[in-house]
């Protein structure tokens, strides 16, 4: 039998980052509750970062929906545990005009994913399935952005996001300190606007902004 981690801070340490309400507050403890419930059947986090996973996942994830204000139709691919697509759910779920489309492979975290959507009472659709397939029978109207957190290279996660960035999503990605030899490297094949945020959990990572995304000729 695994006992309970011990967290290292309460729900209030994500009002340090951000303007966070009572209903959302309330929202996030049920999410957290429940990973920490499935954690031990599903490994949705590594496990040495629960202790810390307000500050670790749950402001990290925050800042996503943060970089978008105005965004209505959301793509998180490879959602997993729902970092941050299920944040991003949370923050909208008063939003009668948003939704968050969560695409996961993994068929026990897509019901873990589900679960969570109902629980905290927030808007979105979970896609059981790989993103490749997914986009391809894509029915469910323009996306605003595209998120994605610990999935792939930059330059994989432009390819994959592709049938949503060639339409005219926007795209946040959260990348750690290596982010600037992705940039570089992704550059060669792709073209996009970016604006680089400082991560407010961890200042030697980024969450990185692009817009008007193109493969670049020489690269098809
Ligand atoms: C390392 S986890 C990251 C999960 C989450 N975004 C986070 O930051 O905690 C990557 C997740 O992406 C899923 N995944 C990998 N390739 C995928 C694909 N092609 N399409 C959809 N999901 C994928 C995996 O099943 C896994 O749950």
């Amino acid at each position: 039998m695994t006992s309970a981690p011990v967290l290292k801070s309460s729900g209030e340490v994500v009002r340090k980052y951000g303007d966070v309400s009572r209903e959302t507050l309330e929202r996030l403890q049920i999410y957290v509750d429940l990973v920490l419930k499935w954690q031990p059947a599903q490994n949705l986090v590594a496990p040495s970062t629960l202790p810390e996973i307000w500050t670790r996942h749950i402001a990290d994830s925050l800042q996503t929906q943060w970089s978008y204000p105005e965004a209505q139709t959301w793509v998180d691919i490879g959602s997993g545990g729902g970092f941050p697509g299920i944040v991003t759910a949370i923050l909208l779920a008063d939003r009668s005009d948003a939704h968050v489309h969560l695409i996961e492979s993994n068929q026990r975290k897509a019901a873990f994913l589900r679960t969570a959507l109902r629980e905290t009472g927030s808007n979105g659709t979970v896609h059981p399935g790989r993103i490749e397939s997914v986009a391809k029978e894509w029915a469910h109207g323009k996306v605003d952005v595209v998120s994605a957190r610990a999935l792939a290279s930059l330059d994989l996660l432009f390819k994959l996001s592709e049938p949503f960035t060639a339409q005219g999503a926007r795209a946040v990605f959260h990348k750690g300190q290596d982010f600037q030899r992705e940039v570089n490297e992704a550059s060669d094949r792709w073209r996009f606007d970016l604006v680089e945020q400082t991560s407010l959990v961890d200042p030697t990572s980024r969450m990185l902004l692009f817009s008007n995304i193109s493969a670049r000729p020489s690269s098809l």
